[in-house]
């Protein structure tokens, strides 16, 4: 998915986050998102993925060249990030069942290949309320990773992972890289885009 934002600008209040942003998003491409603590990273993504409005500007998605409806977006973006909530009362299994029935697993691996790639098949039956939180984000990345989509948007990618976790996130990330999809990845851990984004985009270069 080619995505193009046009001018656009961000304000909370008085505070503008980020203002004239131009930039082209390119189809099966990987960016990096960087720029320090609060300075609109987050705020981007969720521009980006349908969840918060600009204050101006305009954003085009195009998939094939075709343009893609604002009301139709949602369906070819997955997104993972701190403030994603879980459906905390299901089961592992229950909650990615729930999830794929709304939407195509990547290249059709089944609901157990993905629980046992995320080395979460132990808790098949376990509630997601008492997961760790490690392990909810294994299960918010591996929705992200195994989702047939377009765009992949991933905000703090390793908040939480362990060792194993981060090694688990970046052979993951290797995987969707060789596909088409276009990677969009906010992170202020160069482990989590380093030698995996083709490009950066610095939030400060927006704010003059
Ligand atoms: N709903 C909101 N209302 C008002 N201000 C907000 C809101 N959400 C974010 N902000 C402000 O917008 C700025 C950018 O926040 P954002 O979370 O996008 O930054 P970030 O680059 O993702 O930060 P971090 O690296 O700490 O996650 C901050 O000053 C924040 O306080």
């Amino acid at each position: 998915m080619e995505i193009s934002l046009q001018q656009l600008a961000k304000r909370y209040n008085k505070e503008w986050i980020f203002k004239d942003l131009t930039y082209t998003f390119n189809t099966g491409k990987s960016y990096a998102l960087v720029g320090a603590n609060g300075s609109g990273k987050s705020t981007l993504l969720q521009i980006l993925s349908g969840y918060r409005l600009a204050s101006s500007g305009k954003i085009i998605y195009q998939s094939d060249r075709i343009e893609v409806p604002a009301d139709e977006v949602f369906s070819f973006i997955s997104i993972a990030t701190p403030y994603m909530e879980l459906i905390e009362e299901f089961t592992l299994y229950e909650h990615l069942n729930f999830h794929f029935k709304f939407r195509k697993r990547r290249e059709n691996y089944s609901i157990e290949d993905i629980m046992k790639s995320c080395y979460l098949q132990q808790s098949r039956d376990k509630i997601v309320k008492n997961f760790s939180s490690g392990m909810k984000q294994r299960l918010k990345l591996a929705l992200a990773f195994y989702t047939e989509s377009d765009l992949v948007l991933l905000d703090e990618p390793t908040s939480n992972l362990d060792e194993q976790g981060i090694a688990w996130y970046q052979d993951k990330l290797t995987e969707l890289l060789n596909t088409s999809a276009t990677v969009i990845i906010a992170s202020n851990q160069k482990y989590e885009y380093q030698d995996f984004c083709t490009a950066q985009v610095n939030i400060h270069d927006y704010k003059k």
